[in-house]
């Protein structure tokens, strides 16, 4: 018999995240590189699809501020309330946690508002082929969200503001995001690419 699906919960505090905490590699990984930091820099970033919240909760906890914003009321509450529980829990969640600030509404209304040096955008991608190999998780955020089809738009809102780069997470092996000029370069995981667009 099926299992049935666990409530969907964002839990910083234990399991992937919480693991990738510990041994993810630091600001050698895939995505902090993307999104510029390195050694003495540590940009000022702005999440403009939280969902989540995880790419957010590994670029904090690798030190920078980071902005998050959600469009979708569901996945804005159960990040609230993800981001809550970790606080509680003190010490270096707490420390992780001070860092994220979360902004309810349309990234594209909002980022001509704000200032920020690196923006990721992070659309609910096409559903692969193989539906198996996408993860539950996955499986649920976009029954809640459906899929992110203005997406070109936003990466279009986020070229005219971001002060350094904005990075596209994308699948690895996806056609580049139609609509768009040719990125400035990639880096590219075994399942995701990120297409770094730099803009000063
Ligand atoms: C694939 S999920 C992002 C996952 C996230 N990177 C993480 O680490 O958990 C995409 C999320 O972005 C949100 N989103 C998409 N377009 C948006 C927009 N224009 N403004 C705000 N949120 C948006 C969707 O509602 C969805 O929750």
């Amino acid at each position: 018999m099926k299992k049935p699906a666990a409530e969907l919960r964002v839990d910083f505090v234990k399991g992937a995240v919480a693991h990738r905490l510990r041994f993810g590699g630091g600001r050698g990984q895939a995505l902090a590189k993307a999104m510029g930091l390195r050694a003495g820099k540590t940009p000022m970033i702005i999440d403009a699809t939280a969902g989540l919240g995880r790419d957010s909760f590994l670029l904090a906890s690798l030190g920078a501020q980071v902005i998050l914003i959600e469009r979708s009321d569901t996945m804005h509450a159960l990040l609230a309330d993800g981001m809550e529980r970790a606080a509680r829990e003190g010490g270096e969640f707490q420390d992780i946690i001070s860092r994220m600030t979360l902004l309810k509404g349309d990234a594209k209304d909002l980022l001509p508002e704000l200032s920020g040096d690196a923006v990721l955008i992070d659309p609910m991608h096409p559903p692969r082929k193989n539906s198996a190999l996408v993860k539950q998780e996955l499986r649920q955020v976009r029954e809640i969200v459906g899929t992110d089809d203005d997406a070109v738009d936003l990466v279009r809102v986020a070229l005219r503001h971001a002060r350094n780069r904005v990075v596209l997470k994308w699948p690895a092996k996806a056609d580049p995001m139609e609509g768009l000029r040719a990125c400035s370069h990639q880096i590219c995981g075994k399942t995701t690419r990120y297409d770094v667009f730099m803009t000063g």
